[in-house]
């Protein structure tokens, strides 16, 4: 089997990576082989997405074209150090990592002479709705870039940045999700507490971030200028925007932020 798209580990992020990109028939499946040690998994993988899977990670390896590092960053040395050199018949893949605070310095002496893409995409990547945030590594020339972008673009909007800003952006839009999540849920508890049903405090919940994330992107409106738009002399949002403040909502996702930068340090050291 010619391996255009090789996946290694076939877990959350690789699985939304890979159904988007079928998806979008940015590669047939007949052309992609993922990895996952659980054999369930492999199975899951293959009935769903008609994607070659397989145990052994050196097949993977063996990629033309893109070859995604999909695993979690602690198991990345020893993972490395058991897969042979990417690609086969003098065609080498760009190597695309998504592993949280891995360095580009650690991927590329891992793989010596292989352009490697760092990369940090989010979850949002699996309804095509993702962001992610690149830094090509020393050997990475126009055309490997260019790859790697028709994998990214595929599941969202791409960013280059400085790769000393990659845990920076780990912090915030890589963990991101999780805090609106978790914003969303605190807001349904609101309205169920205030004694809204809980499927219609969900469904205002929900759409409430949708709409004001929407009415930003469309209208390109700064969030204190939208914040002041609806919050009325003496009314009800100013009452709701004062109890945030007392409860130090701004500083809890000021630090909540820079909490998951600082472990994305630690998790590449
Ligand atoms: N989740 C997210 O929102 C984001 C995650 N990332 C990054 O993506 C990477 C993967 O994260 P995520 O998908 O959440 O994690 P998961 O644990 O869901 O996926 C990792 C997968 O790799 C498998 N795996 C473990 N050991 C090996 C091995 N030796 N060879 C091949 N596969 C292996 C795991 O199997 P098993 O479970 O059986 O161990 C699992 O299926 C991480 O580096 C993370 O930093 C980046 C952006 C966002
Ligand atoms: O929690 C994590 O470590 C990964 C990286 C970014 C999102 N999830």
């Amino acid at each position: 089997m010619l391996v255009k798209l090789g996946i290694i580990g076939g877990g959350v992020m690789g699985e939304a990576l890979l159904s988007r990109l079928i998806a979008r028939a940015a590669y047939q499946p007949g052309d992609i082989l993922i990895s996952d040690p659980m054999q369930q998994r492999r199975e899951f993988l293959a009935k769903q997405y008609g994607v070659g899977v397989t145990g052994d990670n050196a097949k993977v390896a063996a990629a033309t074209e893109v070859l995604l590092l999909a695993i979690k960053p602690q198991v990345f040395e020893s993972v490395s150090a058991a897969l042979p050199s990417p690609g086969q018949n003098g065609q080498i893949p760009v190597i695309l990592s998504i592993l949280a605070g891995v360095p580009l310095s650690k991927l590329e002496r891992a793989f010596p002479g292989v352009p490697i893409v760092r990369s940090m995409p989010n979850t949002p990547a699996t309804v095509g709705a993702g962001i992610t945030a690149i830094a090509p590594g020393t050997q990475v020339q126009p055309e490997h870039l260019d790859r790697a972008k028709t994998v990214l673009q595929a599941v969202g909007d791409v960013v280059q940045v400085p790769e000393s800003l990659m845990d920076a952006v780990t912090g915030l839009s890589g963990s991101g999700p999780a805090y609106v999540a978790i914003f969303i849920e605190a807001l349904t508890d609101g309205g169920v507490r205030a004694g809204l049903p809980r499927p219609i405090a969900a469904q205002l919940a929900l759409q409430t971030v949708l709409g004001t994330a929407t009415l930003m992107q469309e209208t390109q409106l700064h969030p204190a200028e939208l914040k002041d738009r609806v919050t009325s002399p003496g009314g009800t949002t100013i009452a709701g925007v004062a109890q945030l403040e007392k409860a130090g909502f701004r500083s809890a996702c000021i630090e909540a932020v820079q909490a998951a930068t600082e472990r994305s340090r630690q998790l590449g050291s």
